[in-house]
């Protein structure tokens, strides 16, 4: 192929004045992203060579070398891995915007961060070069390609890029950065290996560097023929646990996440027996912005004995703990495993199994830490666990049957008696005597459950009522009907009932009550007909003149609002009203003389005012406002 120029696309532009424009704080990072790129170029070499083994050449040890030219400013970062073929340079390094730059770029302009940090988030990282370099040249040649099929890439990362073959002996890739003016500082062993130190010690391949050493007579060091290895290059994971400080496992998080704020809590074991693999498992301490998308790639890598098998591989954790990252590796999976073969199995049935239990245990202990001296640090971070995943775990209430009593125990809640933090044990440890069953309410804010109608008897009586103001709330409900032989009931549902809580002198003066107020009931019921299912008497209320509750096994009123905002048709069910015969409101509506259109206005007054009350909207608003304000003016 001649020399060609070539466009970038659009969006490439408008990312690379960015990088060169933007970033400028930690401009180091370009290292850890080629040496990133390079160790995958690397992995995926070897996963192909599984199946074609001459693709090593005759060089089978995977390696990455970096080395520098003082005098021409220039860094090169070199991989004998999978290299380029001229149409995968043109495609992966100039036309095709990767999937992650739109949401990059509009962070960068959005919060003005200038933190090049970001870019590793993103798969964007090749470009990251642009920050120090105003000239990048690849060279490269894929493996398997005859030698006269390599490929010079070339660009100053501006608007265009130009592409040419080459011959070229060795398999690989060799990124060359010429360096701007004021990076000078790039061009140092020390600065270089202590940048590869910092990010990139657990990369599994060995990264060479030339050696320094002093020369007496010239009085510096100078650089010797002689390569040395810069970073660890052991796995973290295949290590002993004893012999791995906490300062590396969170080191060890960053290079897998780029994520900065150092994990909530890790784990990691070696799992033997019939199937025998290690997992190395965190938990983030900030939720990412993507976490509502449950397509979003999972965050556990999956390696067979140390060999980088694939990322984001589903088939290792549930849903609901797709806020998990780490690394998983296998004894015993067979290398050439593929995502269908993942699905189904046995093996990885057994290591996702484990591995959800295993992350189970690591929040139970920290949400019932009984350690002595860390007991309350370890609630404080289950408390902010909570608050960044609570929601997410929630889903495992419906999706994980196995687990479901343990997920129930790690729930957290308000209630009428604490705003946060209440779990179902400690409501059921408050249980008053002779209440069988767990009394909740939903609704779709804090304010909006905690004053709602509904739970005035049972704030008189000082019975704790759970409050669920969640999304996912009223779909975990339809999931999880008791704990630990306690049924869980909506107060917002059916008949009050406190069975034993309620004395029987009360029960008398309700029924009583009922009877005496029959007439009005049937009145109301008749002005409210096509509105209520019915009208009834309640001991429920104190204050309040009236409220709409749910027939039993009719949809709650917030869980048909929340399927309507989603989009969906909730099913027409009509709400009953409930009165309170002993409020002065209910009394004068009692007492309007038959026939008056006064009565119909009171009565839709009060049914509007329930519906308003328990954050419903009305059908008619102006009507209402109408009604109001005649009723003002008596
Ligand atoms: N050293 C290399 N050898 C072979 N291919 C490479 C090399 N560096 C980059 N590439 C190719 O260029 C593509 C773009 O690289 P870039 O760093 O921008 O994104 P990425 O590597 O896919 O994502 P991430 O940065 O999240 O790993 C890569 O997907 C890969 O196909």
């Amino acid at each position: 192929m001649e020399k060609q120029t070539l466009s970038f696309q659009a969006e490439v532009k408008q990312l690379l004045h960015l990088v060169t424009h933007s970033l400028y704080s930690n401009k180091e990072i370009f290292l850890r992203e080629l040496v990133s790129n390079a160790s995958d170029a690397c992995d995926k070499l070897r996963f192909e060579a599984l199946n074609n083994n001459a693709l090593f050449e005759d060089a089978p040890n995977l390696e990455v070398r970096i080395s520098y030219d003082r005098a021409a400013r220039r860094i090169v970062i070199s991989d004998n891995g999978i290299g380029l073929s001229a149409a995968e340079a043109i495609e992966h390094l100039g036309t095709i915007a990767k999937s992650g730059t739109k949401e990059f770029m509009s962070r960068l302009e959005g919060e003005q961060a200038k933190d090049a940090n970001l870019i590793g988030q993103f798969g964007v990282g090749f470009y990251s070069g642009y920050i120090v370099a105003d000239r990048i040249t690849v060279e490269s040649r894929r493996a398997g390609l005859a030698i006269s099929e390599g490929v010079r890439w070339s660009s100053e990362g501006t608007g265009d890029f130009e592409v040419e073959t080459i011959t070229r002996e060795a398999r690989g890739t060799d990124v060359i950065l010429h360096l701007r003016e004021d990076e000078d500082e790039f061009l140092s062993t020390w600065k270089l290996k202590s940048i590869i130190s910092k990010y990139s010690d657990h990369i599994s391949l060995p990264v060479l560097m030339r050696k320094e050493t002093w020369d007496a007579e010239k009085g510096e060091n100078v650089i010797s023929d002689e390569w040395e290895p810069v970073n660890k290059a052991a796995a973290l994971w295949s290590r002993s646990k004893s012999e791995i400080t906490d300062a590396e496992y969170k080191s060890f998080y960053e290079q897998l996440t780029y994520d900065q704020t150092p994990p909530l809590a890790y784990t990691h074991n070696r799992v033997e027996g019939r199937n025998e693999y290690t997992q190395l498992l965190y938990i983030p301490a900030k939720a990412p912005m993507d976490m509502w998308n449950r397509d979003k790639r999972g965050g556990v890598k999956l390696y067979v004995k140390r060999v980088f098998i694939m990322d984001d591989a589903e088939a290792l954790m549930p849903v609901y703990l797709r806020f998990v990252k780490g690394v998983i590796d296998s004894a015993d999976l067979p290398l050439n495993v593929s995502r269908e073969l993942l699905q189904e199995s046995r093996g990885v049935k057994a290591i996702r199994e484990g591995s959800t239990k295993r992350v189970l245990s690591m929040l139970e202990s920290l949400a019932d830490s009984q350690d002595e001296t860390s007991a309350a640090a370890d609630k404080a971070k289950y408390a902010e666990f909570y608050k960044e995943f609570g929601s997410v775990l929630k889903e495992g209430i419906g999706e994980d049957h196995a687990n479901q009593e343990r997920l129930a125990k790690l729930l957290r809640f308000a209630s009428t008696h604490a705003d946060e933090g209440v779990s179902f044990a400690d409501y059921v440890a408050r249980m008053k005597e002779g209440q069988e069953v767990i009394y909740y309410i939903t609704g779709d804010t804090l304010a909006a459950a905690k004053n709602s109608p509904q739970l005035e008897i049972f704030k008189k009586k000082g019975i704790e009522v759970l409050l669920f103001t969640d999304r996912v709330d009223e779909w975990m409900l339809s999931h999880l009907y008791e704990f630990e032989g306690k049924n869980l009931q909506s107060v917002a549902k059916g008949a009050v009932d406190l069975g034993k809580l309620q004395d029987e002198e009360e029960k008398k003066h309700a029924e009583e009550a009922a009877v005496g107020f029959k007439p009005t009931l049937d009145r109301l019921k008749k002005s409210l007909e096509g509105r209520a299912k019915d009208v009834r008497v309640t001991t429920r209320l104190v204050d309040s003149p009236a409220c709409l509750v749910a027939e039993e096994g009719d949809m709650s009123g917030h869980l048909a609002r929340l399927l309507k905002q989603a989009g969906h048709a909730a099913p027409a069910s009509k709400p009953v009203l409930e009165v309170n015969a002993e409020h002065p409101l209910v009394r004068k509506l009692a007492a309007i003389g038959d026939g008056e259109a006064r009565f119909d206005d009171l009565a839709q007054v009060l049914f509007d005012n329930a519906l308003l009350a328990e954050g419903g909207q009305l059908e008619d608003p102006a009507a209402h406002v109408k009604r109001i304000q005649a009723l003002i003016l008596g």
